[in-house]
């Protein structure tokens, strides 16, 4: 990890803030770290930029395990740094970079430059996923070993919008990364069982005369990898998981002390298939909606624990690509800036996760499963790296869109309004986020 110039210039007291949602402090952010946690009140406040963040929720900074940055290949839809500022927006202090780019991040070459754009955008930890089939074709495992010794470190390596489905290579890429404790993320998807396939498989799909995709082809994927990661003894991580059956299956494989941790994401926790009755296609995304029972079993999966952490997969796309007949539409949604108000909606005012629950799945697993737990994901305490989140709870916005950070606007939740605001974000005791806006200043030419 390299330094960063900018650290510490400024000195922050946090007055009245509640970590993890709990009694009012004054926490001090100086010289990159949490310098001083006192009673809310009797921070000394000379010299520093004062927070007001009365009832206001601190978190440690969110890390996404599941982001497209589209570039290099995809500048119009997305940049590293249009993402990762939108990833600031949205509370996040780091990002785990897919790898289906163009080219494709299957190199040290590529994760080294996608890396170094982070560093360069200083909005947010870039941490590239390396890609564990040479340009995701499935048939040649990439050069994982290198990715992992490159400037990136790479740790998480998968083909996510494809799926390894040949066992062979599944199996030599989780024995493969072991040597350097990587991890391999799979998005399950058994490929002939959804040729074609336009949205979940169903009532609806019947109804709206869409191509379906049976859970059974996300779920007989998972059940073979659970057993493959038994097998040879590695770390499995489900990407996206969204159905009951996968729920119950990656329950079981925990029950058995296989070593899987799964992924759910904010769609997935409120949205249904109901919503392909619009033809809209801002809803297709892979995997599909799922209906209202899926949606309730991810939810007890991910307040049970089953489900290890809610990641975003940010997926954005130019208006060409999305503003089209269903059929022909991309898969995927933004997802970075209202990711944190979604879990809020259907978990914390649901009464299933704490804020400090939070703070596990958005955060401290995700930096855990990712292994860049040395830096993020930490908990809120002295001498710690000021990476933190501001959360004001009690607020409520209507999303629109258009006034978002992210280059694309295929956000499903246009028009919903949503609890909770991220008032401000901090990297390495830096604002990339004040008053809820992202702080240019510091950023452009600081490097
Ligand atoms: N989620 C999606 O619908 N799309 C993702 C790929 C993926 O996550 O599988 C994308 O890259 O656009
Ligand atoms: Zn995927
Ligand atoms: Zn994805």
């Amino acid at each position: 990890m390299s330094t960063d110039p900018t650290t510490g210039t400024t000195t922050y007291v946090l007055r009245g803030a509640r970590p993890l949602g709990g009694d009012a402090v004054d926490v001090v952010l100086a010289g990159g770290v949490v310098a001083e946690i006192t009673a809310a009140g009797t921070a000394r406040v000379d010299g520093a930029t004062v927070v007001e963040a009365a009832d206001h929720v601190l978190l440690p900074g969110l890390v996404d395990l599941h982001t497209h940055l589209r570039e290099p290949g995809r500048e119009d839809a997305e940049t590293v740094a249009s993402g990762t500022r939108a990833a600031a927006v949205g509370g996040f202090t780091a990002v785990h970079a897919m790898a289906n780019t163009s080219p494709v991040a299957d190199t040290a070459g590529v994760v080294e430059q996608v890396h170094r754009l982070g560093e360069q955008a200083g909005w947010a930890d870039v941490h590239p996923v390396g890609a564990v089939t040479v340009g995701l074709d499935g048939v040649r495992l990439a050069e994982l070993g290198a990715m992992a010794d490159s400037a990136a470190r790479v740790r998480v390596f998968s083909d996510d919008g494809r799926c390894v489905h040949d066992p062979v290579l599944m199996r030599r890429a989780l024995e493969y990364v072991k040597a350097f404790d990587g991890v391999v993320a799979q998005h399950a998807q058994e490929p002939r069982l959804t040729e074609g396939a336009q949205m979940n498989e169903g009532v609806v799909s019947s109804q709206v005369g869409l191509a379906g995709w049976p859970a059974v082809a996300e779920e007989a994927i998972i059940a073979r990898d659970v057993l493959l990661a038994e097998h040879v003894g590695s770390r499995l991580h489900v990407c996206h998981l969204s159905t009951a059956g996968s729920v119950e299956i990656v329950r079981w494989a925990k029950s058995r002390g296989i070593d899987v941790t799964a992924e759910v994401t904010p769609h997935h926790l409120v949205l249904t298939d109901e919503l392909a009755r619009t033809y809209d296609p801002t809803y297709k995304v892979n995997p599909p909606l799922r209906t209202a029972a899926d949606v309730e079993a991810v939810r007890q999966g991910l307040a049970d624990g089953t489900i290890d952490i809610v990641a975003t997969d940010h997926a954005p796309h130019t208006r060409e690509d999305k503003d089209c007949e269903w059929g022909a539409a991309a898969f995927g949604m933004t997802g970075l800036e209202t990711a944190l108000s979604v879990v809020q909606q259907t978990m914390v005012d649901t009464g299933l996760l704490s804020w400090a629950d939070v703070a596990r799945v958005l955060s401290a697993n995700p930096a855990r499963i990712g292994r860049v737990e040395a830096t993020q994901g930490r908990p809120i305490a002295v001498g710690e790296p000021a990476n933190l989140t501001l959360v004001d709870p009690a607020a409520t916005r209507t999303i629109d869109g258009a006034d978002q950070a992210t280059a694309s606007a295929n956000t499903p939740f246009r028009g919903h309004e949503l609890p909770g605001r991220v008032v401000a974000t901090f990297l390495r005791g830096r604002a990339t986020v004040l008053d809820g806006a992202p702080v240019e200043a510091g950023v452009v030419g600081a490097r």
